[in-house]
């Protein structure tokens, strides 16, 4: 069942009057299909085109990694080196997080999105803030609205006390103890799995093995879960518009509806989902901490006309503070260097206040920062 806009805007959006258009019932082209969507959502023809093929390359089984069998190991560095180097996307399976743990996520991220509004409104994001939650990002943007609704939480480990615990309990009350429970125990297998994932990232770059996982051992880190209406149009709005992530590693799952799309020699490409793995894809800071190397992968999530769709989506991000540079060997390997030292608080600083991360927000924050602090060549 179609909930259309007013799902994902509070109040409603009450759609305008067609005569606020200049049209009016006498005219012809009233009687052209109109769009049944507000006309925030739509996005150019140009920008759609459905994919069609499906990706289908090796999925990286990382049991070999966990049983210390350096043949395995090396073959899956293999593996995940011609995917870097190619689209900057690949999915691992035996990855020893929890299926149970990731059932329960998923179910806890569905009673959220049906609770009623004034509940939702409860956690609501605010000015300037990425925790919370966020109806079609409304409240940022006034064109090309996603068709999505988001809940975004950060997670890091220090202490005792659990950010993620507090960020439910502080929010949404006593009753969603249970569920800050559940995200505290999910990011932080995700984190776990991220430092696997950052040595064998490491060893495919030929690099020191411990270089990525030291640089990102003490990081925060993003949780945000997606939840993607039906939608009437599905020609004509997206879930989640083009874009590489600004971050630096990705670990999504989604549910078994499927709609995320990755852009891979020039064509948008499906990828079916699968239960037992998770997807995993490089983001714009770590396409800078390989020298440019790797790919960011540029990806989007499409919506349908008749189910939901939702998927959990770990952002690994290093410290605030740190200095994103890449390792000096591999520098030396490549001549030159492609970006400019930067703060990940800055990148993320860009892409809350200045910029609406998409597919070129790397090469707009170079410039940015280079037009706001120019090289001094004397
Ligand atoms: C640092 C971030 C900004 C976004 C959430 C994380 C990583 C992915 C980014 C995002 C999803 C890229 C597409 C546009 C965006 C505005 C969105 O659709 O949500 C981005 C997120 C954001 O700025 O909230
Ligand atoms: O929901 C998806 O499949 C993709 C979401 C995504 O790319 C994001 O939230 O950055
Ligand atoms: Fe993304």
């Amino acid at each position: 069942m179609d909930l259309g806009a007013s799902t994902l805007l509070c109040p409603p959006l009450e759609l305008t009057d067609k005569k606020e258009h200049g049209v009016s019932p006498s005219d012809s082209s009233f009687f052209k299909k109109q769009p049944s969507i507000p006309m925030e959502f739509i996005w150019a023809k140009g920008e759609m085109g459905h994919a069609h093929e499906e990706l289908r390359e090796p999925v990286v089984d990382l049991e070999g990694f966990f049983a210390g069998d350096e043949v395995a190991i090396q073959h899956a560095a293999m593996l995940v080196r011609a995917a870097c180097l190619n689209h900057g996307f690949f999915q691992v399976i035996n990855h020893r997080v929890d299926p149970h743990l990731i059932t329960v996520a998923h179910d806890h991220m569905e009673a959220f999105f049906k609770l009623p509004w004034s509940k939702k409104l409860r956690a609501q994001r605010k000015p300037g803030s990425l925790w919370g939650y966020s109806g079609a990002h409304a409240d940022r943007f006034s064109l090309k609205l996603p068709w999505k609704e988001t809940l975004s939480f950060g997670f890091h480990e220090n202490g005792s006390e659990s950010v993620v615990e507090d960020f439910f309990k502080s929010t949404l009350g006593e009753e969603f103890e249970q569920t800050g429970l559940v995200y505290q125990k999910y990011c932080q297998a995700m984190k776990d799995l991220s430092l696997v994932l950052m040595e064998l990232l490491a060893i495919s770059l030929g690099v020191d093995r411990l270089h990525y996982r030291n640089f990102f051992e003490d990081g925060s880190s993003i949780m945000r879960c997606n939840n993607y209406p039906p939608c009437q149009e599905p020609g004509l709005a997206f879930g989640t518009g083009p874009h590489c992530d600004p971050t630096s590693l990705t670990i999504l799952h989604q549910d078994q509806v499927g709609g995320l799309e990755v852009y891979v020699n020039n064509k948008w490409r499906t990828i079916r989902p699968r239960r037992d793995a998770l997807v995993i894809n490089l983001g714009d800071t770590f396409k800078a901490l390989s020298n440019g190397r790797y790919k960011s992968c540029l990806h989007r999530a499409v919506v349908n006309r008749y189910k939901e769709r939702r998927s959990l989506v770990f952002f690994v991000c290093p410290r605030e503070d740190r200095v994103v540079t890449p390792p000096q060997d591999l520098v030396c390997r490549e001549g030159t260097r492609k970006y400019p030292d930067f703060k990940w608080s800055d990148l993320l600083e860009f892409t809350q206040k200045y910029y609406r991360a998409d597919d070129a927000t790397l090469q707009n924050f170079t410039k940015w920062l280079l037009s706001s602090n120019p090289p001094n060549h004397h």
